[in-house]
Formats: C-alpha cells, structure tokens, sequence
C-alpha cells in the first residue's frame, strides 16, 4: 500500500495555501523543464501535500505558456497519488452560477498549441480518457465542497479553449446549445490527459466566475469581473482543500477505477525499439513499467 499524498494545483486567483504544517517551498526539475514555480509542500492533518500554483506565483504563465507536462511530472516526482485540479471557469448553464463550484467529470478538448503527451516517438503510448477524472476522487472533493456549504454541481463537461481571448458570441452559443459544454476553462486539458498518463488520480474543481458571453442579462466575460468574483470566493477554494485529508485514506488501496494503472497495457513501442533517451525521461511517469 502507498500513502496518500495530495497534489493541489491552483488556479487564478488560488497562488498559495495555509494551514500547512512544516511549510517549504521547493525547487523541482524534470526532465520537461522547470515547473509554473516552486512547489509548496508540507503536511495537512497529518497527510502530505504538495501544492502548485498553476500560473506561477505573480501569475506569470499564460494559458498557452502553462508548462504542464513539468507539473505533473514534478507532483509524481514528489510522490503524489492524487491531484485536485482547481480552476476559474465561465458557465453554460443559467444555474451554475458564479460563485459555485462545478465537480467536472468530463472534457472537450479545443486546445491546439501545447505539449500534450509525455510519450512520442521512440516510445509511443495511448491510454485511454474516456472517463478523465477520477470518480472516487471527485466524489471526496464533493463532499468537501457540500460540507463546506460551498453551492456545488456534481458533474459537468468543461470545454478546454486555447484563449487567452476569450470565446466569440458566436463559439459562446455553439459550445453551449450544440456541443452539450456545462462550463469553459482554459486550462485543464492537456492537464488531466498527462495526469492519466502519469497514473495519477485526478479531479478538476472549477469554479464558476461568469456566463462567458451568451447571457442574455450578463454581456461580455471582463477579466476584473472574474477576478472579483475569484477574490470574493478564494476563501471557499481553502475550506474544501482543508477537508480532503479528512475524506481519503491514508493508505492508499489500488484506484478502484484503474488511474494508478493506467499505463498497463498503453505501451506499444517494442522493449529493444525504445529510444533510451526518451525512457529516460519517462523515469518519474512511467518508471513502474520501463
Ligand atoms: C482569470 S480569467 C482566465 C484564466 O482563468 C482561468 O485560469 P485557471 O484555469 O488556471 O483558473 C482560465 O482557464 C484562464 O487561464
Ligand atoms: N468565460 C471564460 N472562458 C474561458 N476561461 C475562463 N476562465 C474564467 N472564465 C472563463
């Protein structure tokens, strides 16, 4: 059995957390490059933690810029089972409204300019992400959430764009009536994608902070609007994160839903084909099978 260690990747508006004991920043290098910034680790009622903020403290990273495959590579180096995934996101729907919390449990991916595979050619691998997030895990941040009197929607499908504009009017109306999309974010694909290829659990909080623009009564998305409504809600983000440790074992027991076994039969590269120096960067991803 492995220990639980929870890795928080936070959002806009989400660069630090307290509470911590034994608080330390700590400088990760991967084989991919270096991280959005050093990571906090310490520990929370006595369960590890690492936490990571997204766009670099000072929120340096664009969207685009975000270096995801060193995140997850550096919260797997570090030890981490589990990552919660914490973002700001528009809605599509009238009754997820700013200021709640959306469980997300499915994605459409629209992103087209970053690195979404650790593997490549030399060792080519395809694990399946038809169900993206973890549901064992998504069903523990959704209780945190429900008894942190946090307003939250159990399951949505968040539609990943490339940004940093935001949606047309025209795309707003699209993903919302055609393509089924709850709520729109710009951040959380190739995120889970990697951390499935990883075998790491993970489950995506997104945080309501707008209709995106095809609110009739709401006008266009406004970055202070976001903001404010981030600032004014932050608080709520801290409160479900503090109950986690609570809500999951300290031992870890296999994923019921296979994450942490995800790579089993993925890899397709013959042994004696494989490019040395790719495995040797896949050392923190895929260490257990190469
Ligand atoms: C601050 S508005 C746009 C920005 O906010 C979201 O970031 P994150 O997902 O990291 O919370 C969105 O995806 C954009 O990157
Ligand atoms: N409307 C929106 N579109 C894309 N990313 C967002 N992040 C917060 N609100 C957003």
């Amino acid at each position: 059995m492995t220990k639980t260690m929870l890795g928080v990747i936070g959002g806009s508006g989400l660069y630090q957390i307290d509470g911590l004991q034994s608080p330390e920043w700590q400088t990760v290098e991967t084989p991919w490059g270096a991280p959005s910034d050093q990571i906090l680790t310490g520990t929370l009622d006595g369960m590890a933690l690492a936490f990571l903020p997204r766009h670099g403290r000072g929120h340096t990273h664009t969207p685009t810029s975000v270096p995801y495959r060193a995140n997850i590579d550096a919260l797997k180096r570090l030890g981490v089972t589990d990552v919660i995934s914490v973002s700001a996101c528009g809605s599509f729907r009238e009754a997820m409204a700013p200021g709640d919390f959306v469980v997300v449990n499915q994605f459409i991916d629209r992103t087209f300019a970053r690195e979404k595979s650790f593997f490549g050619p030399g060792c080519v691998a395809h694990v399946s992400v038809a169900h993206p997030t973890c549901p064992r895990l998504s069903a523990a941040c959704l209780t945190a959430a429900i008894d942190a009197g946090i307003t939250v929607h159990d399951g949505g499908t968040y539609l990943a764009m490339e940004g940093p504009q935001f949606s047309t009017l025209a795309e707003s109306r699209m993903y919302r009536e055609h393509w089924g999309a709850d709520v729109i974010g710009m951040t959380n694909m190739p995120e889970a994608k990697l951390a499935r290829e990883a075998e790491l659990c993970y489950a995506s909080i997104a945080m309501v902070t707008d209709y995106d623009s095809w609110h009739p009564d709401h006008g266009e998305v406004d970055v202070t609007q976001i903001i404010a409504t981030l600032t004014g809600n932050a608080d709520k983000g801290r409160a479900m994160i503090e109950r986690l440790p609570g809500l999951l074992e300290a031992e870890r027991a296999p994923c019921p839903h296979g994450c942490d076994r995800a790579l089993d039969h993925a890899i397709l590269t013959a042994p004696d084909a494989r490019d040395p120096a790719l495995v040797a960067r896949l050392d923190a991803v895929a260490g257990r099978l190469l």
